[in-house]
């Protein structure tokens, strides 16, 4: 065999595969089809968005936003290109963070798309158009997901646009419409708005990132209001056209929404197609790659991590399977899967949650009790301006543990961390409240939250 193991694609799965697997001391290659590394991890989705979403979160912290900046285009304008050279320096600066960290460990790099020839073999085809065949002891499928872009939706790079293709754009429009309700929807949302574009978004749900509490989306929802977002929730979009230089979009109610660009964002796709799976015997649904708990596909040899196994599809939670994989296929240290992953949304305000919502816990049938505490109240929030920001505790009325924490506001991103590890490491309602925490601090939240969950707690008991 050439390598012990081989790894397709080089996002955030694939390259701590890889980096695993080198520090395990095994002969390791990652496959990659495009010339840059670092799939939509770094290229497409997670980074670039986080950088052009920063320039956007300063504006709107400097109390900018559209009352300064809508009348101004030429403004406008030079923050986009902002916007597009701090996401342009922030991904070369990461590329070579992670091209030395693998050349340090000896993972060979391999340019080319792959495909299976049999279970233990792949050919790779660069753009010179050679091929190679290579083989391995194990292999690890990290090939990603793209956005997923109907065959009626007429996608042009230019005004209708998907989240890829969004990050190329030089001028900014004055008028924006996103399609879809989703993670990727609102962070765009949030970037363009403060950015100074009037955005509107239609969405078929009765609020955006339908899976999240009310009153925590609810305080996006009014930021959003702020900004100048028009909804159209509950509505279908039956068409989209290009007119003109713009574009024009009807909607099943019958109502047309004219603006300069649309951005489509409503799911993504898996990158399976060209991998012929199918010559390895590897089982998948729509695409989608089937795992068992060790990331083993329906060949035990050959793995699969990240986005090509669908949900949750995170640059995060796919570092973590990728180490996973191959930690299972040398059989070295025990993988201990982590409990509660956490989940962020850079929208501004952010919004981070982990565990259970209250609708989940309802329909689990547990007894809970929430607490709140607001970052108005809390002299940090003061301090830095954070009118609108809440940490929300749901805790089990019986046992008196965490089941859930949900933050919307500046930091939560940071700040769920604590809730998530007192999770992990069972600690109960009582750790926070006896925690003494820094002052002032966002994080002081969690005992005043706490505080508001134990005087209830009480109250039940006297009940
Ligand atoms: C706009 C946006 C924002 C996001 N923000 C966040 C965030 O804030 N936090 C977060 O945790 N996640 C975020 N995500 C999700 C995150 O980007 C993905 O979950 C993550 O990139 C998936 O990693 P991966 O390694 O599975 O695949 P990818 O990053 O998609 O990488 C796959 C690689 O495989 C290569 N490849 C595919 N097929 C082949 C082949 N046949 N041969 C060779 N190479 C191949 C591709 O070229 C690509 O480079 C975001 C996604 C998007 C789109
Ligand atoms: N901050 C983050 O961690 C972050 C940011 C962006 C993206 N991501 C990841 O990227 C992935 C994709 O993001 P997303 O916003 O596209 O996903 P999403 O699941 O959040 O939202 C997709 C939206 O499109 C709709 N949709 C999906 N498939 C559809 C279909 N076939 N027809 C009609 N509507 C459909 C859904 O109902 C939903 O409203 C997610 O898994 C997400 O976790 C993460």
């Amino acid at each position: 065999m050439d390598y012990d193991v081989l790894i397709i694609g080089s996002g955030p799965a694939g390259q701590h595969a890889a980096w695993q697997a080198a520090r395990l001391g095994k002969r390791t290659a990652i496959v990659e089809r495009k010339p840059r590394i670092g799939g939509a991890g770094l290229q497409t989705g997670t980074i670039p968005s986080k950088a052009m979403r920063e320039v956007a979160y300063l504006l709107s912290r400097s109390g900018g936003m559209r009352q300064s900046l809508a009348p101004d285009s030429r403004n406008r304008h030079g923050l986009l290109a902002d916007a597009v050279r701090r996401k342009e320096g922030v991904i070369a600066q990461q590329e070579s963070v992670i091209l030395q960290r693998l050349l340090r460990h000896g993972v060979a790099l391999i340019p080319g798309e792959a495909s299976f020839v049999d279970a233990h073999t792949l050919q790779v085809a660069d753009a010179a158009g050679n091929t190679r065949r290579i083989s391995a002891d194990f292999i690890v499928l990290a090939s990603g997901s793209r956005p997923r872009r109907p065959a009626d939706v007429p996608f042009d790079k230019k005004t209708v646009l998907d989240s890829t293709s969004i990050l190329n754009i030089r001028h900014l429009p004055d008028s924006l419409l996103v399609v879809g309700g989703g993670v990727i929807a609102c962070e765009y949302v949030s970037i363009f708005a403060a950015l100074g574009v009037h955005v509107s978004v239609v969405d078929s749900h009765t609020q955006l990132l339908e899976y999240l509490s009310e009153d925590v989306v609810g305080v996006l929802a009014d930021s959003f209001l702020g900004m100048g977002v028009t909804f159209h929730m509950q509505e279908r979009v039956a068409e989209i056209r290009r007119e003109g230089s713009g574009t024009v979009t009807l909607l099943e109610s019958g109502k047309q929404i004219r603006t300069d660009a649309v951005l489509y964002a409503q799911g993504r796709e898996p990158n399976s197609a060209g991998l012929h799976v199918d010559k390895a015997g590897i089982l998948a649904r729509d695409g989608w790659i089937e795992v068992n708990r060790h990331y083993q596909t329906s060949v035990p040899h050959i793995y699969a991590v990240g986005d090509l196994i669908g949900r949750p599809a995170l640059a995060s939670t796919g570092m973590e399977q990728g180490r996973a994989a191959v930690l299972h296929a040398f059989g070295g240290a025990t993988h201990v899967a982590a409990d509660n992953l956490p989940m962020a949304v850079y929208t501004i305000p952010e919004i981070s949650y982990v565990g259970r919502t209250e609708k989940e816990v309802q329909l689990e049938d547990i007894p809970y009790v929430v607490g709140r505490a607001y970052f108005k109240d809390s002299a940090r929030g003061q301090i830095i301006g954070d009118a609108q920001g809440m940490l929300k505790l749901i805790v089990d009325a019986h046992n008196e543990k965490l089941l859930g924490v949900h933050i919307v506001g500046e930091q939560a991103s940071e700040l769920i961390h604590i809730g998530q590890l007192v999770m992990n490491l069972h600690g109960s309602v009582h750790d926070l409240v006896s925690n003494v925490f820094n002052y002032p601090t966002l994080a002081e939240c969690y005992k005043l939250a706490a505080l508001d969950c134990t005087h209830q707690l009480e109250q039940r008991k006297t009940l």
